[in-house]
């Protein structure tokens, strides 16, 4: 069988058994709780209530949708189209970006990085590629269907502007001087698009690992099916799914540099067996060099810096070594407490 779940002709009626996770991973029949009390950030409001609001989402919550985001609707649903007709195209069209090689700047893949080594898989298909600077990583693209190029690109740079104006909210509200994230620390932009298609039986698997981003922050659009999951007081909840919001997740680099005042929330994706399902996730993520450590002015003097300085070289070979789980991977650049 193909090893992109896209290209399957015929699912059948039973979860293969290599997608069926032992009984303490899988989701199982519950029917979960849908979260909510997500703060809904309205970027049109004063620039100083914005930043309280997104300082204490991503503290006390974790994460945050935001509306008004200036990031134009009508680029959301074409770029969500473009992306469900990519992953519509014939076998062979897609076979030709498929790689788990890390450093291929625009791959195609199924269930992780991982594939050839992990015993269960997930049920997804994702695109990554680079989006920055555009015009080094364009030509990488796929060209069809015909307006990729163009459609993705715009929404690329709307996206890192969004990030940038976010972080820019959230460096003046923990106190960090202008630019701070600006430059190195927020250097590379990933999209990475997820495509799950309908599943026999979503009690027995997982559309995604739970995790916590690796990265500095990211974005998220959701399509109309639901299936992110966060943690949260001891159990799964689901978010409901807004296609024109936009949700905003800390990675752990932020939670490095704010010397954990923010907590990377943890997060997952189950499937259903109805619909498919796509979503777009754009990353902003350091470049190798760049040390990241917790701010002087996050880590003051009756606090501790709790992690101490490192690269994202350095943190991304932890996390490969961690068998990709990120919270793992930060354990090791973890201060010894006194
Ligand atoms: O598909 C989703 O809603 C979540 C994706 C996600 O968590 C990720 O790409 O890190
Ligand atoms: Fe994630």
């Amino acid at each position: 069988m193909d090893i992109l779940m896209s290209n399957w002709s015929n699912v059948g009626q039973s979860l293969p058994e290599n997608y069926i996770f032992p009984p303490d991973k899988r989701p199982g029949k519950h029917v979960f709780p849908v979260l909510k009390d997500v703060p809904v950030i309205d970027l049109g409001h004063d620039r100083a209530e914005v930043i309280q609001q997104i300082l204490s989402a991503s503290q006390d919550f974790g994460f945050f949708e935001v509306i008004n985001h200036d990031v134009p609707i009508s680029l959301m649903e074409d770029t969500m189209n473009v992306f469900k007709e990519l992953f519509g195209m014939e076998a062979e069209y897609k076979a030709s970006f498929y790689s788990t090689e890390i450093s291929k700047k625009c791959r195609l893949y199924s269930s992780t990085m991982n594939y050839d080594n992990e015993e269960v898989h997930y049920w997804r298909d994702n695109l990554t590629h680079h989006c920055y600077p555009l015009q080094d990583q364009i030509e990488l693209w796929p060209q069809k269907p015909t307006r990729y190029r163009k459609v993705v690109g715009a929404y690329s740079i709307e996206a890192r502007k969004f990030l940038l104006r976010i972080l820019d909210h959230i460096r003046e509200g923990l106190g960090l001087k202008p630019g701070y994230f600006n430059g190195e620390l927020s250097k590379i932009q990933l999209l990475s698009v997820n495509h799950h298609i309908p599943c026999p039986n979503p009690s027995l698997t997982l559309g995604m690992p739970e995790h916590s981003d690796p990265n500095l922050i990211t974005v998220l659009q959701q399509c109309s099916v639901p299936g992110l999951q966060f943690f949260r007081n001891g159990q799964w909840m689901n978010v409901e799914s807004i296609t024109d919001r936009l949700i905003v997740v800390p990675g752990l680099q932020l939670k490095v540099i704010s010397n954990g005042r923010f907590s990377s929330p943890i997060h997952r994706v189950i499937t259903n067996s109805e619909e498919y399902r796509t979503t777009i996730g754009t990353f902003l993520i350091p470049s190798n060099e760049i040390v990241i450590e917790p701010s002087k002015d996050c880590a003051g003097d009756d606090h501790d810096p709790v992690y101490r300085g490192f690269t994202y070289k350095e943190f991304f070979s932890a996390f490969t070594e961690s068998n990709c789980d990120a919270r793992i991977a930060l354990e090791f650049f973890k201060n010894k407490t006194k």
